[in-house]
């Protein structure tokens, strides 16, 4: 592990060659120190004022999502599956077009897996294996001193990562320490990855970034930053509400209209820690109750949520009766609710809405994040479709969407 100096030494080289963006010098107002959560954090060294960026990073490694449930699509520009698509007979990645094969991207990953003994002929090669894994492959481009900041990020070593890599040696002979360098890069990737946004409308596969700056931000349910991505892929940190010098800059790794249980399980599964943030001790989550279940009792029309958020075990109660209700039977409402949302077609909008309107409300309360979701979906997709534009229906939602999108953004992301 680097020292703080080291590393903020290779970090300050990481972003130099960005500091200066359309003619503009950002000189940094933080620095990277140990943190009360463990570990290390980013911490402001003068009063941050909103809308002031903080850093522009752009990845060390970047490329698709390694989930098995992974889209097969373009090793390159990422567009999703169709007719021309074909494997490039040198390496086995899948392609959408010459032009796609020709850029300098594909150059790289094909010397790499070109260079690799193959077991197999490409025609046999699983190219949807060959993809959930080239993101930690691109990790082999790498020079010395990214190898050494990517190597010096927290790794999620338990559960053992990295069998899309074991899994590839059915199809290439590479060397231990090709294989090794890989596994570390899938322990770095699934620790600190961000998800890279595509444009809205867009079918492109899934893809994630490993931002090396951004990486060093600790998690908080109400973050003071949030970033986005340019077509390069720099990513831009922006503070978002005054951040006083000496406190930590946070982003948020979870979705920030999750209810608590939602956000907690999250965080533990793919993050291996309990947040114990302000927001998740409580209760109410700010008063924006995205949490609330509705009353077991049939005839009362009270709210019912946690008592001690920060147990898992909490017993539940209503707000209006006082009820109170063991966590097992919350658990058990709130997988229903997860299997009955596994069963809507998203790209339907009149199936959302019917959903939303007639049946969803009967079963949660309005503030309740499915209802919250569904109504973010649905103000997308009919703000974009022709023919179905936001302002017509908006009779139809003002009273719930107005004033709890409004009443929720206020106080979780703002506050
Ligand atoms: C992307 S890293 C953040 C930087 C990290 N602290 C470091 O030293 O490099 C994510 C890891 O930091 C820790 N972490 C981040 N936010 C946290 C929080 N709110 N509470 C506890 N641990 C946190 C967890 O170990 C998590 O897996």
């Amino acid at each position: 592990m680097l020292s703080l100096e080291q590393l903020s030494q290779i970090v300050k080289e990481h972003l130099g060659l960005y500091m200066l963006i359309e003619g503009t010098q950002y000189t940094s107002k933080w620095i990277i120190s140990e943190s009360a959560l463990g570990g290390r954090g980013i911490f402001a060294t003068e009063d941050i004022m909103p809308g002031d960026v903080l850093f522009v990073d752009h990845p060390l490694i970047r490329g698709p999502r390694s989930g098995t449930t992974i889209q097969r699509g373009c090793t390159i520009c990422n567009k999703l599956d169709g007719d021309e698509f074909f494997k490039c007979p040198k390496c086995g990645l899948l392609l959408c077009s010459e032009q796609c094969q020709n850029t300098n991207r594909h150059g790289d990953d094909c010397d790499i897996i070109g260079g690799w003994t193959k077991k197999v002929p490409t025609e046999e090669i699983d190219d949807t294996l060959l993809s959930r894994a080239l993101t930690a492959i691109r990790s082999l481009l790498l020079n010395e001193e990214q190898k050494q900041l990517m190597l010096s990020l927290v790794a999620h070593m338990e559960p053992p990562h990295g069998s899309e890599i074991t899994r590839l040696k059915k199809y290439f002979d590479f060397s231990d320490e090709d294989e090794q360098m890989m596994i570390l890069a899938c322990c770095a990737l699934d620790a600190n990855a961000f998800q890279i946004a595509s444009p809205f409308g867009v079918k492109e596969m899934s893809t994630r970034g490993l931002y090396p700056v951004a990486a060093l931000m600790n998690h908080s349910c109400v973050s003071n930053t949030r970033y986005t991505f340019n077509s390069d892929l720099q990513m831009t940190v922006k503070a978002v509400k005054p951040i006083r010098s000496g406190s930590e800059i946070f982003t948020c790794y979870s979705g920030i209209l999750w209810g608590t249980p939602a956000r907690r399980t999250y965080l533990y599964k793919t993050k291996h820690f309990l947040c114990k943030c302000e927001r998740c001790a409580d209760p109410t989550e700010r008063g924006t109750l995205l949490a609330a279940l509705k009353c077991f009792v049939t005839e009362c029309p009270g709210s019912m949520l946690p008592v001690e958020p920060l147990k898992l075990s909490t017993r539940w109660r209503c707000l209006e009766c006082g009820l109170f209700v063991p966590n097992k039977n919350i658990c058990a409402v709130q997988g229903a609710l997860g299997s009955l949302m596994g069963t809507l077609d998203f790209d339907n909008v009149n199936e959302l809405e019917y959903f939303l309107l007639r049946r969803i409300i009967k079963f949660i309360p309005k503030t309740n994040q499915i209802v919250v979701d569904l109504q973010c979906r649905l103000i997308w997709e009919l703000g974009e479709s022709e023919g179905l534009r936001w302002h017509d229906k908006f009779r139809t939602y003002i009273g719930t969407v107005n004033t709890c999108h409004a009443y929720i953004f206020f106080n979780v992301y703002l506050l």
